[in-house]
């Protein structure tokens, strides 16, 4: 039986090797677009994250999560965004419209209608979340990211914005960036509605026409005004709207929609509370921000490294009518989102990105078995008050000198398990790790 069926087993493989059926190696890449996190990513990765975690406890904010798959309805915006034309949308096995998230601020506006007046407002939510988007890889962008997330719901004064703009700086302050590197361009969408008024646009297409304007520094300033034009937008029109989006200063703004305008108003007053925070040399006017996104409403803000070498840090505003658009009453809110990556590229440019090494307090290895038991004792009792230990399970004598060298190798102290006498010799040894126990 056992010849059979060893002889079975042969034929089977040759067989399989003859179709080309044997097991072949599969890829070990991930996904295109996507990154895996080995220890040593994941654990700059956790660092960061903690940091957005400080920030949020420190500002009294509460943390929330939603699906990453959401109804493909919460992003189905006319307004031409990019972030809706690359979605990473599929029909589900019941039929369902679908997609990978590509931003989280839908999906807490969801979150805020389910929970109706049920809760009290204002209300502070912070999340971390993967975002996905869908683009062919001619531009071998990545296809996911982190974005930390802060809103604020509830809150129609500019006193919100503040509140974010503060975490916001709070943030670069713990990663011992300053406003040297970085700044934080302030505008108001109220100045582009004003300038569309001025020249009888309709409301409907505000908001594509922020989308539009939004790629003004990336996009030839032809392609600009023949999108506009396309858009609706008369050729008068176009002029003024890319004259007033160059204003740097309230005097040039007021000069242009008056003195009496919202936006005037609101730009003042946060600019008045950052005094307060102390965070005003972070912050400058320009009235070039408008943020790519459709739902924004009033104050946008996105934060930029001086040099000028990376693409937007963080980005974020007010956005007063989604909640509206998703059938709920009229709320007003705002919010920011924050990638885990182009921070990382200015951390490494600022050099300000530390190692991350896999941190140890004691090591415990049984160089003989008879001392296993005892070994995993002193792992159990040196745990139990917290230490982080390494007890090493692997067989034999082989000393996991990764670990044991993984760093300065310093003699400092080891402690010795005599089978024969129950006696601790200590001799000194001590790599990043406090005690070596064999
Ligand atoms: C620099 C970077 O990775 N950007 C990025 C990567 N993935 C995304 C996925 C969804 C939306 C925006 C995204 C943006």
């Amino acid at each position: 039986r056992a010849m059979s069926g060893d002889l079975a087993v042969v034929a089977k493989d040759k067989e399989a090797s003859s179709k080309g059926t044997m097991q072949t190696q599969i890829t070990t890449d991930p996904p295109r677009g996507t990154r895996d996190f080995p220890p040593e990513d994941m654990r700059m990765r956790t660092w960061l994250f903690d940091k957005f975690r400080e920030v949020s406890r420190l500002f009294a904010f509460e943390e929330v999560d939603f699906p990453m798959v959401e109804s493909e309805d919460l992003y189905t915006r006319k307004a031409g965004e990019e972030i809706v034309g690359q979605l990473y949308n599929f029909e589900d096995k019941g039929g369902r419209k679908v997609a990978l998230r590509p931003e989280l601020t839908p999906s807490l506006a969801r979150l805020v209608l389910q929970k109706g007046r049920a809760q009290s407002f204002p209300l502070k939510w912070f999340a971390i979340g993967q975002c996905w988007r869908y683009e062919r890889m001619t531009r071998g962008r990545r296809r996911e990211h982190y974005q930390w997330n802060m809103d604020i719901i509830g809150v129609p004064g500019v006193e919100a914005e503040a509140e974010l703009l503060s975490a916001i700086v709070t943030f670069f302050t713990k990663l011992n960036i300053t406003s040297d590197d970085v700044g934080i361009k302030v505008s108001n969408r109220k100045v582009l509605q004003a300038v569309l008024e001025k020249y009888d646009i309709q409301p409907d297409s505000f908001a594509a026409v922020c989308v539009i304007v939004d790629k003004l520094d990336k996009l030839p300033r032809e392609e600009i005004e023949s999108e506009l034009d396309k858009a609706g937008v008369p050729s008068v029109a176009i002029e003024g709207i890319l004259q007033a989006l160059t204003l740097q200063s309230f005097d040039d703004l007021e000069a242009l929609i008056g003195a009496e305008s919202g936006a005037v108003a609101e730009l003042k007053q946060l600019f008045a509370l950052a005094e307060g925070y102390g965070i005003q040399d972070w912050l400058r006017f320009d009235a070039s921000v408008v943020r790519g996104l459709a739902y924004y409403t009033g104050t946008v803000f996105e934060a930029f490294d001086k040099e000028k070498k990376l693409r937007a840090i963080c980005g974020g505003g007010r956005y007063d009518r989604l909640l509206s658009t998703y059938g709920g009453q009229d709320t007003p809110a705002c919010g920011f989102g924050f990638g885990d990556a182009v921070i990382v590229e200015l951390l490494k440019e600022k050099k300000l990105l530390r190692a991350f090494p896999h941190e140890v307090d004691d090591v415990v290895m049984a160089l003989d078995d008879s001392l296993k038991i005892p070994a995993a004792g002193i792992a159990s009792r040196l745990r139990s008050t917290g230490r982080v230990v390494e007890l090493v399970i692997e067989k034999g004598k082989k000393m996991k000198w990764d670990v044991l060298c993984d760093g300065f190798v310093e003699l400092w102290s080891v402690v010795w398990l005599d089978p024969s006498f129950p006696v601790f010799y200590s001799a000194a040894f001590s790599i990043t790790s406090q005690t070596i126990v064999i």
